[in-house]
């Protein structure tokens, strides 16, 4: 157990308990958000910037390497694989996106740009997005005044997108779909123990009760006629054509993962970015400044943002970054090594995984200036929309994030309407834990109100 098989040489550390491996300590909670996670930070001081461990039953090669991380995105498909484990399979789905490559991959990813890329968000997501978000912050400031941000901007995204996807309502059913996610979230990284009771098999319940939701949809469509305008409609269309790799099961797995991969990820970075902007005030004045400036230029003050506002949303676009920088939202991405790979003069072997970790390079005081500080201004003058060795929030190579478009327009909308129109003050909570993944264990409470010349 301690001396793995290894054709060359191994990366230095440890591999803990037999089977439990190091995972106890990985998944112990770190209160900082900001912080290097302990786990990480004392073995790269040990071990250097590649090492071995062994985390849920699974052999693995931690990188924090920047030069490394980047190898490995680029040979996605060639040395590495991004579907990892059998049992992340089984979670994931065997037909899910993930788990398809090269020619496969970019047909099904061109399918998801149909909804989420920047054609259809200009023609028409940003309509559906500012009214959405208007509704929203004025239906908060109304009611009581007092909101867990966390909760609502949870609610918000997973709401608008499950429209979005497949004309889901969670008021009109009692199927609630949220809470199978929410299982299926909780489990996803945790021993792969089926049985009663453990986090495993709550996610598995979770994954198959929500696609048993997208599935029954998906079924109503097949003999029917009406046009619900929702991504459904088109890849039912698209099941039908003859030239296509697209069964209905990947796609009732591509619609599971997209909802998935898009409501945690974005309303957890518009709860850290309301968290970062309360504590700087001078960001918040300049960020108002900006949508003022905005308003200003408006012939009428009421129409809705256009394509050109917010791309001319420079300092917008700073806070983005800067809190996805500090949010490492994603903490870890997996790869699976498919043969024996050499780096930096050690052999990850086949079979073994590698977690590139974006924490330490968005947290290097090499790359990034008093890097524990919130600081939008570092952009400046800086490359804002794509991902970089230095910039991994949205990951990098060919799985780069489909989403990441979509997430930064919903940010940049909901943060326009704030600020514009809205007073608030943190009244409670507001605190993480890193699980790895960022929790609020008590969530993030503002008292929001309209602004009176707003
Ligand atoms: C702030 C919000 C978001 C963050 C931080 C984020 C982060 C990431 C990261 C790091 C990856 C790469 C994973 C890997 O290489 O293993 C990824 C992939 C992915 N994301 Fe996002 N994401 C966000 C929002 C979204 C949204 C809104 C959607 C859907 C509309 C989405 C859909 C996807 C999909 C489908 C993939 C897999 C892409 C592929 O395999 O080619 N994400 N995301």
């Amino acid at each position: 157990w301690k001396n793995p098989h290894c054709h060359g040489k191994l990366p230095p550390g440890s591999m803990g308990f037999p089977l439990i491996g190091e995972t106890v300590q990985f998944f112990t909670p770190n209160h900082s958000l900001y912080d290097i996670p302990p786990f990480i930070r004392s073995r790269m001081v040990r071990y250097g910037s590649l090492f071995r461990t062994s985390l849920v039953g699974r052999k693995v090669v931690v990188s924090v390497d920047p030069e490394i991380n980047h190898q490995i995105f680029q040979q996605e498909g060639k040395s590495f694989l991004i579907c990892y484990t059998e049992s992340f399979s089984e979670i994931i789905g065997r037909k899910s996106l993930l788990v398809y490559h090269e020619m496969a991959h970019k047909y099904l990813k061109n399918l998801i740009l149909h909804l989420v890329g920047p054609a259809n968000l200009k023609a028409k997501l940003i309509h559906e997005m500012d009214e959405s978000t208007r509704t929203r912050l004025h239906s908060w400031a109304s009611h009581g005044n007092i909101v867990d941000i966390k909760e609502a901007t949870s609610n918000m995204v997973f709401e608008y997108f499950a429209k979005k996807l497949i004309s889901y309502d969670e008021c009109k059913t009692s199927k609630k779909l949220k809470d199978n996610y929410n299982a299926f979230i909780s489990g996803l990284i945790s021993f792969p123990i089926n049985i009663p009771g453990t986090a495993y098999h709550a996610c598995l319940e979770g994954r198959k009760n929500a696609l048993k939701v997208i599935k029954d949809t998906m079924e109503g469509r097949k003999n029917c006629n009406i046009n619900h305008g929702d991504f459904l409609d088109y890849l039912v269309e698209e099941v039908r054509k003859e030239d296509t790799i697209l069964s209905e099961e990947i796609a009732v797995n591509m619609i599971f993962l997209l909802l998935f991969a898009a409501y945690e990820t974005t309303s957890t970075a518009i709860t850290l970015a309301i968290k970062f902007i309360s504590d700087h005030p001078q960001v918040l004045i300049q960020l108002t400044r900006e949508h003022e400036g905005i308003l200003k230029s408006r012939e009428n003050k009421n129409s809705e943002i256009t394509w050109q506002e917010y791309k001319s949303m420079t300092f917008t676009h700073m806070v983005i970054n800067e809190t996805l920088r500090l949010a490492n939202i994603v903490p870890g991405i997996f790869r699976k090594a498919v043969k024996d790979v050499e780096m930096n003069g050690f052999t990850i072997p086949a079979g073994w995984l590698v977690m590139v970790v974006p924490a330490i390079t968005h947290l290097d005081p090499d790359k990034y200036d008093d890097p524990l500080s919130f600081n939008p201004w570092r952009w400046e003058g800086k490359e804002l929309h794509a991902g970089s060795k230095t910039f991994m929030a949205f990951g990098g190579g060919v799985r780069l994030c489909v989403g990441a478009d979509f997430a930064k327009l919903k940010m940049a909308i909901f943060l326009h309407y704030l600020v514009l129109n809205y007073r608030w003050t943190v009244t409670k909570g507001g605190d993480t834990i890193r699980m790895p993944g960022v929790i609020f264990p008590n969530g993030l409470h503002i008292k929001i109100s309209e602004k009176q010349n707003g």
